[in-house]
């Protein structure tokens, strides 16, 4: 029995992604929560003749505590998106405390559930969670993920789109670092198979990848960022966790971890510098069964980006675990 839970489930996140947790052969039990309308949205879902129940709770009548007993993966899109103009550090004042809440309520209702953070920005709302977890004594690193799916899944679109590529889900291109702008970090080298990208065009790809989500609010020219692809891959990452908790072997998807906590991240952190860290993970039965190194292959320019991207996550990550040590939860 898996039990799947979305907080922020009635956001443009939040919608798509509980619909196809909701048709997800691999969810049996499927709870919303959100500060508005999620009993609405799982009213909606429940006439979807798949077998996973669905329920959907606000804050009032200990609605969280309702939402989180018994879950075993917790997806957290909750917060507000960008609009034009914006960062997403921009997000920080107010997402940090709602990261915060609902983590304080995960450490208190299911603290061993697998825990995966879209809120932005990513880059410190995932140690802001490491330390809210933390300080309940529950922080088990292996299940504690940034998803980073979406730069992932652009990766792979966009790579074939320039190599002309028919099926762009052939395509693997491992995307490290963090989330946002010149943070993420593809390597392109290590892609497999592996592609060749007219020297003319790698510029202009590494770039359409790094700021992919700036192409998305600037269309929505107001109304957010993102939500329709990041609930793909949002529901992409969840369903690869509930697989490797159900025995599948050689899962292995990119995703912002807690370096030093998780097997094989130790000598990781070492290199680059900085605890938090998206690196190709392999998933097991309780989370990260092994982060992986990709970093000796690498090339040249790949070791340039990076270099920009350990300086930007340093000030991200300082950034939310000072925030989660001044500003306790209020659970
Ligand atoms: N990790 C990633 O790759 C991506 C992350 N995002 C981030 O995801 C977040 C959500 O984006 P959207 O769904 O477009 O925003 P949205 O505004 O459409 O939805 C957010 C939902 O969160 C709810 N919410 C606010 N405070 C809450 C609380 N305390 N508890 C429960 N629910 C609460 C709102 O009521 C709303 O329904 C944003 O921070 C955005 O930047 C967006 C795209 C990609
Ligand atoms: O760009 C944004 O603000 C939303 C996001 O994280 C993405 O689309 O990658």
């Amino acid at each position: 029995m898996v039990k799947a839970v979305v907080l922020g489930a009635a956001g443009g996140i939040g919608q798509p992604l509980s619909l196809l947790l909701k048709v997800s052969p691999l969810v049996d039990e499927l709870a919303l929560y959100d500060v508005v309308n999620s009993p609405g949205v799982a009213a909606d879902l429940s006439h979807i003749s798949s077998p996973a129940k669905v329920t959907g709770y606000l804050p009032k009548d200990d609605g969280l505590k309702n939402t989180l007993e018994g879950a075993d993966v917790v997806v957290i899109p909750a917060g507000i998106p960008r609009k034009p103009g914006m960062t997403r550090d921009d997000l920080f004042k107010i997402n940090a405390g709602i990261v915060r809440d609902l983590v304080t309520g995960v450490a208190k209702y299911c603290p061993k559930a697998f825990v995966l953070i879209i809120s932005n920005p990513v880059n410190s709302t995932v140690p802001i969670a490491a330390e809210i977890l933390k300080a309940n004594n529950v922080f088990d690193p292996s299940r504690l993920f940034g998803v980073t799916t979406l730069d992932v899944v652009r990766a792979s679109t966009f790579v074939a789109e320039i190599t002309g590529v028919e099926d762009s889900r052939t395509i693997v291109v491992p995307v490290v670092g963090g989330h946002s702008g010149d943070t993420i970090v593809p390597l392109l080298s290590l892609a497999k198979p592996s592609v060749s990208i007219p020297a003319d065009k790698l510029d202009g790809l590494v770039n359409r990848i790094q700021f992919g989500g700036d192409e998305v609010v600037k269309a929505k020219d107001g109304a957010g960022s993102a939500t329709l692809s990041m609930a793909f891959a949002g529901f992409r990452f969840a369903e690869a966790v509930i697989k490797a908790v159900r025995g599948e072997k050689g899962i292995v998807e990119p995703s912002y971890v807690y370096l030093p906590g998780v097997p094989g991240g130790e000598e990781i952190a070492k290199a680059v510098g900085v605890d938090f860290f998206a690196v190709p993970v392999e998933l097991g039965p309780n989370g990260v069964a092994k982060a992986t190194n990709p970093f000796g292959l690498i090339n040249e320019a790949e070791k340039k980006l990076l270099e920009v991207a350990i300086k930007g996550l340093k000030t991200n990550i300082d950034k939310g675990v000072e925030f989660a040590s001044a500003e306790p939860a209020k659970l």
